[in-house]
């Protein structure tokens, strides 16, 4: 397929999102099973034209005066893979599978219209809902880091310690553009593709089905590190869900101790098994019944909470999400958050400690749950997270939002998904 027949394709996937309101994976599947003629390399251009139009939605809207489908995809081109209406015309020109070239309107909008000349929340690509939260979490760079959560993300790997290196992952994977991470020892980064670019698919490798490395956000990565778990710790993963950050403990502990992985739906932790299989960690079993859960009252040294949270850090990978999310489902994830904290403290020995981890960054689910909780909860402090942060990753804490309740990671800053990490300490 030329550019013309995927851009039109794009635009079908769009109207499908949009009236039936499904997520974006979802609808790029279905138009996949029934176009059996396109190949890999055209569903992969297909899916970044969808991904890149969701990202600058309200920015295209703005530049075409329309929200149609089209708008959209034409504006994904223009805003994200820096094409000019020239070249996109002369992309379309001649092609019976196109969609009709940019008319003398459209044209005319594109050289009247600058989106610098646009409304803030238009430039940051927000739903106006959740400017009062941006604002709240970024103060006056807002706009900035909005404008970074609507960008292509990289894709990140943490090598697995347990069966391999950074350098040994790095060296059988040297054709991808792989390059070390920052902050950590374990962590590798391919940068972000643009245009029509993909990733590569890296879990086919032989290297992956051998454990070397999982697919992880360098985020994900750091709060699992900012834990600091250590040798022989007793630790519930209290919403382990698919085991990412359970397999990143696993590793830092070395495979000694005990990790007890538990979520509150059973079938979130089927993945788990084979994962830890694969990753050759030995020291975790999960927890899915209440009476082993209750075997672990007072016993725990650390309990992670990575909690169910409306993922607004992660825009960049799900950018279909952002303009689903309403206020009531915030209200839901902040009760829910609420909830988990107020259960999870009767697992932690004296002077045991909860993670809490969100991937938002809107402070009612971060700064605002951690203040109700230690109000409610006198025999907890917050640790100081600027000396979290020294003792995990030595320097670069300039680069993180401190605060008295704990530090926010976000693309802008810290170059990765938006994280929140708080340390809560029980008294001795
Ligand atoms: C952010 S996801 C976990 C991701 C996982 N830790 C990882 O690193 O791959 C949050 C998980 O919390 C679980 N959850 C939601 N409510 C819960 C509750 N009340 N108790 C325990 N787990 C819960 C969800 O099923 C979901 O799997």
């Amino acid at each position: 397929m030329r550019l013309g027949g995927r851009l039109a394709a794009a635009i079908e996937v769009l109207s499908d999102i949009e009236s039936r309101h499904r997520p974006a994976a979802d609808a790029l599947k279905d138009w996949g099973q029934s176009h059996r003629f396109a190949g890999s390399g055209d569903r992969a251009v297909i899916g970044n034209i969808v991904y890149d139009a969701l990202r600058r939605k309200r920015s295209a809207t703005w530049i075409f005066d329309s929200s149609e489908p089209r708008a959209l995809a034409v504006g994904a081109l223009l805003l994200q893979w820096g094409m000019s209406p020239e070249a996109i015309n002369e992309a379309l020109e001649g092609d019976r599978f196109a969609p009709a070239p940019l008319s003398e309107t459209e044209l005319s909008l594109l050289s009247s219209r600058s989106l610098s000349d646009a409304p803030d929340e238009i430039r940051a690509d927000c739903p106006d809902w959740c400017v009062p939260l941006a604002q709240e979490a970024f103060g006056e760079d807002w706009v900035s880091e909005l404008q970074a959560l609507s960008g292509r993300p990289p894709l990140d790997l943490r090598a697995n310690t347990l069966l391999s290196s950074r350098e040994r992952v790095l060296e059988a994977i040297s054709s991808t553009g792989a390059a070390p991470g920052d902050y950590l020892v374990d962590a590798i980064r391919i940068p972000p593709i643009d245009g029509d670019g993909r990733h590569p698919n890296v879990q086919t490798s032989d290297e992956f089905k051998s454990g070397w490395f999982e697919v992880q956000d360098i985020g994900s990565q750091m709060a699992a590190a900012l834990a600091c778990v250590s040798h022989g710790m007793q630790v519930l993963d209290y919403c382990a869900g698919a085991g990412g950050k359970t397999l990143a403990l696993s590793a830092a502990m070395k495979n000694s101790g005990q990790i007890f992985a538990h979520d509150a739906e059973r079938q979130r932790l089927s993945p788990i098994f084979e994962r830890l299989r694969r990753a050759g960690c030995r020291n975790v079993q999960a927890v899915t019944d209440d009476e082993a859960l209750r075997a672990l009252e007072g016993q725990m040294d650390l309990v992670l909470v990575d909690a169910p949270c409306t993922g607004s850090g992660t825009w960049r990978r799900r950018p279909d999400a952002k303009w689903r999310l309403t206020e009531k489902q915030l209200d839901t994830r902040v009760s829910e958050q609420s909830s988990i904290l107020e259960t999870v403290k009767r697992f932690l020995k004296p002077g045991g400690r909860i993670a809490y981890i969100t991937c938002s960054f809107f402070p009612q689910e971060n700064a605002h749950r951690v203040a109700s909780f230690l109000e409610a909860n006198p025999d907890f402090t917050s640790m100081d997270p600027a000396t979290l942060w020294q003792q995990t990753f030595r320097e670069g804490s300039e680069r993180a939002r401190l605060s008295s309740e704990g530090m926010t990671l976000s693309p802008a800053r810290t170059g990765t998904d938006g994280f929140f990490f708080a340390a809560l300490q029980k008294r001795s």
